[in-house]
C-alpha cells in the first residue's frame, strides 16, 4: 500500500448559476453548471500510526483545527472508526474566497485521497455525503465530473459541457457568502429551468444571480465584469469574487489575460469534464 500520495484540488466555475428558493433552515436552493478547471492545489497526504492529524504549515488567516482539510480528515476518522491518522500539507494557488472553491476542493481531496491511504473503500457517494457537512460545494468535487446541481448542490447529475479556455480574474479582494445569501436584494425567485434548457447555454440562462448585488456591494468586481465583457460574455462564479470569460482558443485567451490590469491577479485555464484528482487516481 502508499503510505504517501500526492493529489491535486482542482477550481471549478459555475458556468450559470440560478437561485430559485431559499429552505427553512435558510440555505438557498439553488440550479447551477459546476465545470472543473486545470488550475490546482495540491495535498500531500501520508498515513501514521499514531491517529493524529497535523497539517504541517499553516494556510494564512485559517486557523489549524478550522482548516478544511483537517476538518476533513477528522470527519472521516470519526466516520469509519479507522485508528489511523495523518501528515497533511498543502500547497495553495487557489485565491481563498474566491468563488474557485479551493477549501472545498481541498475537502474533497482530504476524503477521497485519506479513503485511499487507510483502504476504508467507501464509495464516492458516502464521502460525498460526509462532504455536505462541510461545505454546498465538497460534494461535486467528491463526484469528480462536470455537473448540473440541484438543492444546495448536492443533487447532482453527470453532464458534457464544451471545454473552452477561460481567462479568470481575481479582483485582489474577498466576497462573503453568507453576507450575499443574507442581502435582501438577492434574486432568490428564479424560475426553475430544466436541465436539458440549462444545457443549451447563451443568454439569458447563463446568467449568475448573484451578480448583481455582488456588483452594487463590490464596485472592484464590477470593474473586473465590465472589461472583461469588452472582449466576451464575462460572468461571476460561485458569489464571487473571480470572474471568468470563455474563448475557443488558448491563443487567444492568452492575448486578453496580457491586456488585464496589473492589480489583478489573472489566470487562463482549459475548461474540463472530468476532475484531475479523479484522473490522478484512475477512477475513470
Ligand atoms: C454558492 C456557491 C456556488 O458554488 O458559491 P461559492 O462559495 O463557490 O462562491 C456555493 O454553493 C457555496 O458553497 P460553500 O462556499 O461551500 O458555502 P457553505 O460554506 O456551504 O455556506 C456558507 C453560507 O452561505 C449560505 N448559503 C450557502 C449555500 C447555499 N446554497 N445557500 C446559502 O444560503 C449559508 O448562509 C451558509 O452558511
Ligand atoms: N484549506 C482551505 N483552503 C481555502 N479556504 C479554507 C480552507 N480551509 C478553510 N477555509 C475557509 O473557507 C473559506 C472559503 O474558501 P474557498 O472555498 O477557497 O472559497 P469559495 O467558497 O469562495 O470558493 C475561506 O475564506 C477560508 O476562511
Amino acid at each position: 500500500m502508499n503510505s504517501q500520495l500526492t493529489l491535486p484540488a482542482p477550481a471549478k466555475l459555475n458556468r450559470m448559476l440560478h437561485i430559485v428558493g431559499r429552505r427553512e433552515d435558510g440555505f438557498h436552493s439553488l440550479q447551477t453548471l459546476f465545470q472543473f478547471i486545470d488550475l490546482n492545489d495540491h495535498l500531500t497526504l501520508a498515513a501514521r500510526d499514531d491517529g493524529d492529524i497535523q497539517l504541517t504549515q499553516a494556510v494564512s488567516g485559517v486557523n489549524h483545527d478550522d482548516n478544511l482539510i483537517v476538518r476533513a480528515a477528522r470527519l472521516l476518522q470519526r466516520h469509519s472508526g479507522t485508528l489511523l491518522g495523518a501528515t497533511l500539507a498543502v500547497n495553495k494557488q487557489l485565491p481563498m474566497g474566491g468563488g474557485l472553491g479551493g477549501g472545498s476542493s481541498n475537502a474533497a481531496t482530504t476524503l477521497v485521497g485519506l479513503n485511499h491511504l487507510w483502504q476504508l473503500n467507501l464509495s464516492l457517494e458516502e464521502l460525498a455525503r460526509l462532504g455536505l457537512q462541510l461545505g454546498a460545494d465538497v460534494p461535486v468535487f467528491v463526484h469528480g465530473h462536470s455537473a448540473w446541481a440541484e438543492g444546495i448542490g448536492e443533487q447532482l447529475t453527470s453532464v458534457t459541457l464544451d471545454t473552452p479556455w477561460f481567462v479568470i480574474i481575481h479582483p485582489g479582494i474577498s466576497v462573503s457568502t453568507p453576507g450575499i445569501f443574507q442581502d435582501p436584494q438577492l434574486t432568490r425567485d428564479s424560475r426553475p429551468i430544466t436541465m436539458a434548457r440549462a444545457l443549451q447555454g447563451g443568454a439569458p440562462e447563463w446568467r449568475n444571480d448573484c451578480e448583481a448585488v455582488v456588483k452594487e456591494r463590490y464596485p472592484p468586481i464590477a470593474e473586473a465584469l465590465d472589461w472583461l465583457a469588452q472582449h466576451a460574455p464575462s460572468r461571476l462564479t460561485g458569489t464571487g469574487a473571480c470572474v471568468f470569460a470563455a474563448f475557443e482558443s488558448q491563443q487567444t485567451a492568452q492575448a486578453i489575460a496580457q491586456l488585464a490590469s496589473p492589480h489583478w491577479s489573472t489566470w487562463v485555464a482549459r475548461g474540463l469534464n472530468t476532475s484531475p484528482l479523479h484522473d490522478a487516481l484512475g477512477y475513470l
